[in-house]
């Protein structure tokens, strides 16, 4: 029987709530068995990058990365952001170790190709090395990825890091039983953005070509759920949306996702 793996994917918005942050990665550490954590930190990004007078560009919820973009996203993902986390784990008993895509050559991307949009420094996932990861979390390492992948001849790439998770636990699902869960500051995909009682519990193919038909999954949710698809499609055994106390296995709503 394969062993379990747990995928925590945190979001921006929980990354900079000071008391959502702390919460969300004591429950992360309190996870039993084997753990991977992805975090992004667009907020942050955007923040500096105002502060230095660069200003941010989205498109289709995926950031338009020229060179100077592309320091701030590594300042920020691989250093601010990374360090803070692996702090305060190690501070909860858990031997967190921050990670790049370029860090044992874990996550091998190629620049996105110009199409209509040229997103710049802006990663598509080749190659994961499920073999360095699995050898990490062998060892006790819990391993803490940020949003940049490499192309293997030395350029950084920044890749959104819904994406990131989804790609880790694709690539790791050879080997592990393997649950995804989306964490952000929402219960789950909501049915009324405004409304925080109106979480879907399940979506399926079908109920989700129809969200998508009513324009009731916009912004950050459309690739969100376009990942945890694309991860079903591809052997991972399970894909949660919710907020932080869906880590706790409580008796929470959140949603969960199937084909
Ligand atoms: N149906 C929906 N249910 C919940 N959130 C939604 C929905 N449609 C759009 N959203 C928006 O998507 C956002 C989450 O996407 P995003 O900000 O990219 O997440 P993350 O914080 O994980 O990066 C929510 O904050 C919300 O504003
Ligand atoms: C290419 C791209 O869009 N990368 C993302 C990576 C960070 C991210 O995904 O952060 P959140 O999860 O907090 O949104 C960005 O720069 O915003």
């Amino acid at each position: 029987m394969k062993q379990k793996l747990s995928i925590v994917k945190i979001g921006g918005n929980l990354i900079e709530d000071a008391q959502g942050f702390e919460h969300v990665l004591g429950l992360f550490s309190k996870m039993d068995g084997n753990k991977i954590l992805v975090h992004g930190g667009g907020k942050k990004a955007t923040e500096l990058g105002n502060k230095l007078g660069i200003e941010s560009q989205m498109v289709n919820g995926r950031r338009i990365t020229d060179p100077e973009t592309l320091d701030i996203a590594v300042m920020v993902y691989g250093g601010l952001v990374s360090k803070k986390i692996v702090a305060k784990l190690q501070a909860l008993g858990t031997d967190a170790i921050g990670m790049s895509g370029a860090d044992g050559n874990t996550i091998q991307a190629h620049k996105r190709p110009i199409k209509k949009v040229d997103f710049g420094l802006v990663g598509d996932v080749d190659k994961v090395n499920a073999y360095a990861i699995f050898k990490l979390l062998q060892a006790g390492f819990t391993p803490i990825f940020c949003a940049l992948t490499h192309d293997g001849r030395g350029q950084l790439l920044n890749t959104n890091a819904d994406t990131i998770a989804a790609e880790l636990a694709i690539a790791m699902s050879d080997q592990f039983e393997t649950t995804l869960y989306y964490c952000f500051e929402k219960k789950g995909v909501l049915q009324d953005v405004e409304d925080e009682n109106s979480v879907i519990k399940q979506i399926d193919s079908k109920t989700y070509d129809e969200l998508l038909a009513y324009g009731i999954i916009a912004d950050g949710m459309l690739p969100k759920l376009h990942n945890c698809f694309y991860a079903l499609r591809n052997h991972v055994s399970k894909v949660c949306v919710g907020n932080s106390e869906m880590l706790d296995q409580s008796n929470v709503e959140y949603t969960t996702l199937t084909l």
